[in-house]
Order: structure tokens, then sequence, then C-alpha cells
């Protein structure tokens, strides 16, 4: 995949005036930081071995110009920490709800093969560390490259050769950091898979809790977690490992620089080629110069954990949902409830059989129709075409005679309702649980249609009533009072398709 680097920089886009100031402070930082080291050269050079009888005034002076610079220093880092991070929260809190709708829209199909705990992982932990590139990049290349820059021209001037020989080495840095940063790109990418699986585990082993516990089960679960969180750790060993090849590696570079610096400069000073002064100023600036390849490992690696995670955020955002609204697709006026299934063919996946071969079959508006065969038929399926959780891999299906691909996917939907095999109820009340069958729904359309699905009863005997708290999935109701809901909220639905 080309790496969409125009999408990249497209969520700057609102925050653009805050995100360019946060920049501009950082830069004013790094120029007033570099002030200090030409302050330090100023004394000992000019002050201290000029008119001593004036020298303590002058120190003075300096020693206060120095305090503002310290004070506008911490001002703009104050608006970099505070703003910058902000703008990558934003920005972070966008991508995250775009990530969770373009979700919502993928199809069934997408959710049979992908595991929840993974997909978890992908919208908080992939997220969070993308956030943090998105400040801290910029700010940071700015930062530094401007330290670095404003370094050696400073240090050329004070003394050309030294500052060439220092220079020589970062090709060779450069070449290093290069090689490392393949490395750990795939040691981060894989690292996101590994904790994805845990909290792929997690979630698979806690909604599962009861029939864990109903088979005693707790040590299978206990293990199959270890075995995901070991494989977490060995990932994590491997990244360690290329991250200590690569720090130690840079550290080595950094003193060898150093070393050449004290050798050669004093070198220069025994030649008569350089002063004291300005090799202690050599030796501060020296840092200015150091410290953003010291953190260009930090940087590239905060760059490579966010670029795998904008990449796993794309390969999500670049899913089309396998079932989709036909350009034009019609909304349905009123609906009779005719279908037809027109010798449907169907299977789930290409590689796999065919679960429906040739079928057709007529309902007429107002007809009851059991399905009835033996468990794994196709029974199930049957009626997931209809509001087209899956498309049909030949034949059609017709609602009033339209073909369903040809209908608006929230047009046809509106028009069906289905009790589910497996009911599915969210945490909260009775009353929101109903509700969520037409969310346009009174409170006394909601009795309504509890009392049709003989619910009314067992709901105001709970213990306050319609507003009982239901518990997660709606734990703390029988198995035939979650069907009941389920069908109450379709009867609030009341669609015309059932
Ligand atoms: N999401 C899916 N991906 C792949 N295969 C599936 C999927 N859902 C169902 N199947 C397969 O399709 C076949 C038909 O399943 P379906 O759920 O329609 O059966 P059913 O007749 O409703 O069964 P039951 O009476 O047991 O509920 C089964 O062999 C099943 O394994």
């Amino acid at each position: 995949m080309r790496f969409p680097v125009k999408k990249f920089f497209s969520y700057y886009k609102p925050y653009l005036m805050l995100f360019l100031s946060a920049l501009a402070c950082a830069f004013i930082v790094s120029a007033v930081t570099l002030v200090f080291p030409l302050l330090v050269r100023y004394i000992t050079k000019d002050v201290l071995e000029g008119d001593l009888s004036t020298a303590l005034g002058e120190v003075y002076w300096i020693g206060g110009l120095m305090l503002v610079l310290v004070v506008i220093q911490n001002i703009g880092n104050y608006f970099v920490d505070y703003k910058g991070h902000e703008v990558g929260a934003r920005m972070e809190r966008d991508m995250r709800s775009e990530l969770f709708a373009h979700m919502q829209k993928l199809s069934l199909s997408f959710y049979d093969k992908e595991k929840t705990g993974q997909l978890m992982s992908r919208i908080t932990n992939d997220l969070l560390l993308l956030s943090e590139l998105y400040h801290h990049g910029p700010e940071d290349y700015v930062k530094y490259l401007a330290r670095f820059i404003g370094a050696f021209v400073i240090l050329f001037f004070i003394n050309a050769p030294l500052t060439i020989a220092v220079f020589c080495f970062l090709p060779f840095l450069g070449a290093f950091t290069l090689y490392f940063n393949k490395k750990l790109n795939k040691a981060l990418r894989r690292n996101k898979e590994r904790i994805g699986d845990v909290n792929a585990q997690v979630e698979d082993s806690l909604s599962g809790i009861r029939v864990v516990k109903s088979f005693a089960n707790e040590h299978v679960e206990i293990e199959k977690f270890n075995r995901e969180n070991n494989r977490f750790l060995d990932s994590r060993k491997k990244t360690y490992k290329a991250e200590a090849y690569f720090f130690n590696g840079v550290e080595a570079f950094i003193q060898l620089i150093t070393i050449t610096v004290i050798i050669l400069g004093s070198a220069s000073i025994v030649n008569n080629t350089l002063e004291l002064a300005d090799l202690i100023t050599f030796l501060l600036y020296i840092n200015f110069m150091i410290e953003p390849i010291q953190r260009l490992t930090h940087m590239s690696t905060q760059f490579q954990e966010g670029i795998t995670g904008f990449q796993r955020f794309m390969e999500i955002m670049n899913l089309k949902p396998a079932v989709e609204n036909k350009p034009n697709a019609i909304t349905l006026p009123e609906v009779h409830g005719e279908i037809e299934f027109k010798q449907v063919s169907f299977r789930y996946e290409d590689h796999l059989d065919n679960v429906l071969v040739n079928l057709s079959l007529r309902i007429q508006p107002g007809e009851y129709v059991a399905l009835v065969g033996p468990s794994g038929v196709g029974k199930t399926t049957l009626c997931s075409l209809i509001p087209r959780f899956y498309d049909v891999t030949d034949g059609e299906v017709l609602l009033d005679g339209i073909n369903v691909r040809d209908i608006d996917l929230q047009s046809l939907r509106n028009n069906i309702g289905i009790v589910q095999q497996d009911v599915y109820l969210f945490a909260g009340t009775v009353m929101e649980n109903i509700r969520y069958g037409n969310p346009a729904a009174s409170d006394e359309e909601i009795i309504t249609a509890a009392k049709h699905a003989n619910a009314h009863d067992f709901i105001m005997s709970l213990p306050n009533g319609y507003h009982s708290e239901i518990g997660q999935r709606g734990v703390k109701l029988s198995g035939g009072q979650k069907q009941r809901l389920s069908i109450a909220r379709v009867f609030l639905k009341n669609p015309p398709v059932l």
C-alpha cells in the first residue's frame, strides 16, 4: 500500500492555526536556547579577559538577560506542551470517531472474520501512539533542526575544520539509523498485532465467562490467555533487542564525536589555532548538534509507531462495505411485504460451499411462514438475505417486486424487523432497550409494545419497573425475559416484514 501522504496530513486541517502557533513557539524556544553558549563565550572571552573593574557589572547584565531568556523559553515550552498535546488529542479524537463510524458501516462479512479485541486495539492503542507522532513529530523536527542548523553555523564560524570533522560522522550515523528504522518498524508492527491478540483473548474469555464457569474451565482460559500474553512478551523482547542495539550504537557515535572534539580541539589550542574559550563553547554547542541526533532515535521510534498506527488505521478505512447502497438507490414508499426469492444461491465466502442452491420462494403480504429443517441447513442464512446482511451469490431477492440490491439500505432495514436467535441487549434500562426499536417512541408506546410481547408483567415486577438496569448484555434477566424484550423491541418498530 502506497503511504497516503495527503490523507495523513489532512487531519491537521481543522487545527492548523493552533498547530502552527505551537510550531512557532517550538522554533522560538530553540532559537533562544542557542543564545546561551554564545553568552557564556562572551563572558569567558571578552568580559573576563578584558577590563576586570567593569566585568562584574557586565556579568550582572548578562545574567539578567539570561533570566529573561529563561522566562521566554518557559512560556514557549508551556504553550508547546499544553496546546501541542491538545492538537494531537483532538486529531486522535477525530480519527477515532471516523474509524468507529466507518466500522459501523462495514458489513457482517467483515465482522465474521475480525476479532473484536483486535479491532478494539486498533481504535484505542494505535491511535494513541499516532496522536503522539502528530504533535511531537513536527515539533521535534522544528526544534531539533533549528538547534542543529544554528549550532552548525555558529560552530563553523568559531572553527570550520573542527566542525567539518564532527560533521563527517553524521552520514554514518544516518545510515545506521535508517538500517534500524526498518527493523524497528517490523518489530513495532508485530507488537501491535500481539497486543491485539491479547485484547481479543480477554474479550473472548470475559464475554464467555458463564460458559467458562459452567465447564469449570478457568484454567483453560488462563492457559490460552498466558499463551497470548507470552507471545506479546516475546515480541517485545525482540523490539527491545533491536532498540538496545540502536540506542547504544548511537551512544557510541556520540561518545566518538565528543572524544574527537576534545582531542582535535586540544591539539588546535597547542597549535595556537583555537582559544580555550572557543573549545568550551564548542563543547557546549556540540550537545546542540548531538542532541538532535540522539533524539533522532527516539523520534524515529515515535515515527515508526505512529506510522504503523496510521497504516493499520487506513487498512480499515480503505475497506469498502461488502454490502453498499447503489447510486440512486430507491427509498421505499409504503411497503406491503411481498417477498420473493428467485433462484437464489448463496455462499458465505468464495472458497466455501454453497449454503443455498437455486432456491425459489414467494411469501405473500400478511402470510406467516415457518422454515423447518435440520440444523445448519440455511434457515437463518435465508432470512439474512432479505435485509441484505449478505448479498446473494446468484439470483435475486425481491421486496414488493423490487430487487433488494436496488433499495436504499436504511430504507430497506427500516421496513424489516428481526428477533435474532442470539438475543443481544445493551447495558441500560428496560425502557432504553425497548426504545432501541424506535428512538422516537413515547413511553406509552413502549409499554404497549411490551404488553404485546407479554413482557409488561415481569417488567413491572422488577425493582424499578421500566427503569430497571438490566446489566451488561441483559445478564440480570432470564433467557425468556431477554427474548420478550427483544420481541417488544421489534413490535415497537412495527415493520411490514417481520
Ligand atoms: N458467518 C458465516 N460464515 C460462514 N459460514 C456460515 C456463517 N453463518 C453460517 N454459516 C454456515 O452456513 C450454514 C447455514 O447456517 P444457518 O445459520 O443458516 O443454519 P440454520 O438452518 O439457521 O441452523 P439452525 O437451525 O441450527 O439455527 C451452516 O453450515 C453454517 O456453518
